[in-house]
């Protein structure tokens, strides 16, 4: 097993227990040196400070205009210094399983072509025309295959060079059935991914990326977060069911576990849709404060908040999860 300060501190205090008073004092001397290397040991996940922004996008039936309106908001959005630019869930069309299939476009050959790919080139300007890392919300993705074409709900984040960075295809399909509340089978059309999503943005460290109902599901986030980000970014579309419930808490719960920054951006609420989503985008930090939120009216806005390497060290100085944690007791998922 790999020496750590976590397991040589524990070998230290077990030698502590058996040992007269000079060796005491003199193990005590080192304990105490091991101490301080492990809150210096790890290096800055967010390398300087970044404004990040989440769209609260209100999207409607007809894809050129849902690009249109994007673009717009992105340029606003980089106008106010956000260097970080994030749209919500399908953010190219309506939600629901209907749409998924009309709306769905291929991202291969890589890139693909314009005509049939409107939303990877339009998604590439908007981070090109602005300088900015933008994680494009989400778009139904269709590969097609011998059996059949196949859909994913996946988000694709870009480069302030207009390069694709990464792709995430939500692992967890929304699959709920509350009665008297909303029932929803995102299975019936969609296939789920299958990776965990980091993406390194070089001037300032790395973040993960996954959709919506995956924030639900803490093993995602922790293995992301494991992987050195600085925060996770869900592009999502809770609904008016389960967002009082559980959008807020989500968000906060992911970030006071890993101690990192959590964005959750949402459409804006369109009451004539089919999909009512719940908006209220926002962003914690890694003490689970809400620094931004998008208000009770539902209606497009943009949320920022400024994001400081110092915010996640001094959360992890003052609560030292990261040395504390027992992989003798439980196992270490990250390391699966
Ligand atoms: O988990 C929920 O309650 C909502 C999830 C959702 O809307 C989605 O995954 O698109």
């Amino acid at each position: 097993m790999q020496a750590t300060p976590t397991t040589t501190w524990r070998a230290i205090r077990s030698i502590l227990s058996h040992h007269p008073l000079s060796t005491h004092a003199l193990l005590r001397n080192q304990l105490g040196t091991l101490r301080k290397m492990s809150s210096t040991a790890h290096a800055p996940l967010l390398r300087q400070p970044v404004k990040l922004a989440c769209i609260q996008l209100a999207a409607g039936p007809s894809k050129a205009t849902n690009l249109s309106r994007a673009a717009s908001k992105v340029r606003e959005a980089a106008a106010t210094g956000a260097k970080i630019v994030v749209l919500p869930e399908c953010f190219n069309s309506p939600y629901g399983c209907d749409y998924f299939p009309s709306y769905a476009e291929p991202l291969l050959p890589s890139p693909p072509p314009e005509s049939a790919a409107p939303s990877f080139h339009a998604l590439a300007a908007m981070a090109r025309d602005n300088s900015v890392y933008l994680v494009g919300g989400s778009i139904p993705e269709l590969v097609p295959s011998a059996d059949g074409p196949k859909y994913y709900n996946t988000s694709l984040v870009f480069s302030p060079s207009g390069a694709l960075l990464a792709t995430h295809r939500k692992v967890h399909l929304f699959d709920i059935s509350i009665p008297g509340g909303i029932t929803f089978k995102e299975s019936d059309v969609l296939s789920p991914g299958d990776a965990v999503t980091v993406v390194e943005l070089p001037e300032y460290g790395r973040v993960g990326v996954a959709i919506c109902y995956d924030v639900r599901f803490p093993e995602l986030a922790m293995v992301a977060a494991r992987r050195g980000c600085f925060a996770l970014v869900y592009p999502g579309a809770f609904n008016t069911v389960t967002g009082p419930l559980h959008w807020k808490l989500l968000g906060r719960a992911r970030a006071v576990d890993n101690q990192v920054y959590v964005a959750l951006c949402s459409p804006a609420r369109d009451v004539k849709a089919k999909y009512h989503a719940y908006g209220h985008s926002l962003i914690v930090d890694p003490m689970a404060k809400v620094l931004a939120e998008a208000g009770e009216d539902e209606g497009e806005t943009i949320v920022t908040a400024e994001l400081t390497g110092e915010t996640i060290e001094s959360a992890r100085k003052g609560i030292p999860l990261r040395d504390q944690r027992r992989f003798d007791v439980y196992p270490d998922v990250s390391k699966a």
